[in-house]
């Protein structure tokens, strides 16, 4: 199977001036600037596959943007190679183009000043979709997405939530094959974010788009993605599952089991510790890297014992990412 997007090796170096403090400091700099170079993206290589979700990670400043920014042809790699759907992105915009659909959740690229309905008209006619697709194609974002009763308004007058909504449907309405979303649900409200979720979900499962969404939302990324990539300082640090991303950055979990018999023996499982044992309550826990998902343990753990009562507790995403980064922050200053 081959990928729907490839990337090789891509790097992308940025050149700024630094601007001296003080009046004979601009001076300074007008006469004689000083260059500073920005490894905003280095050497990273990651593959989509068709009709995945993959959530694009990383704290502030890590390169995730200047990534999509090159995969959706607004910026050239300094080096290495990206494919997306079969197409060089930054050397056939155009080609590309048709085969992509992108949100910036903080900027619109719809016409500001007219309905939202006429943006809509301007894109079909730009990507030539025949009326009758595009007719269902909207009724379709309508049911999902609820657009119907403000895409008569002009997009200055849209909330955010209605604006975005709308955004998302204006990158699909020409059937892309893959979308690129940075951070598409920031600052709405629970409904609404749930909505678009949704929506997302619907347009990988059935209509097999392959997605690489950024975001700082671990909610988000728990309901919508089974991979992620990982970046720090522009460089890639971890590409693997949730359960994976779990165990790498030494997340805890408990299996919590009342057994029938008090008196049975109990003992550590494979990959599994056995953490307390108070008479018929039993607390097991991960032995090592190589420990079980918690899913993994419950199953062993209801196997080998015969239990009436069996419950979970998880480290919550949201604080094994920030154990994560702290780890990759750690060790890029050790470097
Ligand atoms: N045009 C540019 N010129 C100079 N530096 C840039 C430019 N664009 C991005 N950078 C720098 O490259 C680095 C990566 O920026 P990028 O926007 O890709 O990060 P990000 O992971 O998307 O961050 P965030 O989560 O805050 O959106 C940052 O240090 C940023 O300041």
């Amino acid at each position: 199977m081959t990928a729907s997007i490839e990337v090789r090796g891509l790097s992308r170096t940025f050149h700024t001036t630094v601007r001296r403090p003080g009046f004979t400091g601009v001076l300074r700099s007008l006469v004689n600037p000083e260059r500073v170079e920005k490894h905003a993206v280095s050497d990273i290589s990651f593959d989509v596959a068709p009709g995945e979700l993959l959530a694009l990670l990383g704290p502030n400043g890590a390169g995730k943007s200047t990534t999509i920014k090159m995969l959706t042809g607004i910026l050239t790699p300094t080096s290495g190679e990206a494919r997306v759907a079969g197409v060089v992105p930054y050397r056939e915009r155009e080609r590309n183009a048709r085969n992509i659909g992108a949100v910036f959740g903080q900027r619109t690229q719809l016409w500001w000043d007219l309905p939202v309905r006429e943006s809509f008209s301007i894109l079909r006619d730009i990507y030539e979709v025949p009326k009758a697709e595009h007719a269902a194609r909207l009724r379709e974002f309508d049911e999902l997405l609820e657009l119907s009763s403000f895409w008569d308004t002009r997009v200055r007058h849209l909330s955010l939530g209605q604006r975005v909504r709308c955004d998302l449907a204006a990158a699909l309405l020409h059937d892309p094959p893959v979308v690129f979303l940075d951070e598409p649900t920031i600052g709405m409200d629970v409904v609404v974010k749930e909505q678009v979720r949704e929506f997302l979900r619907y347009q990988v499962a059935e209509r097999g788009r392959t997605v690489l969404l950024t975001t700082h939302d671990m909610t988000e990324v728990e309901r919508l993605a089974e991979r992620v990539v990982l970046v720090n300082h522009g460089r890639l640090v971890l590409d693997g599952t949730l359960d994976e991303v779990r165990r790498g950055f030494g997340s805890t979990w408990q299996v919590r089991a009342t057994l029938a018999d008090p008196h049975t023996p109990v003992g550590p499982l494979p990959g599994i510790a056995l953490v307390s044992h108070d008479g018929p309550q039993v607390v097991f826990g991960p032995d090592g890297p190589a420990a079980p998902t918690v899913h993994q343990a419950l199953k062993l753990v209801i196997e080998r014992y015969e239990v009436t009562g069996v419950a979970v507790d998880e480290a919550d995403l949201e604080d094994v990412m920030r154990a994560a980064y702290a780890e990759v922050r750690a060790k890029a200053e050790a470097a």
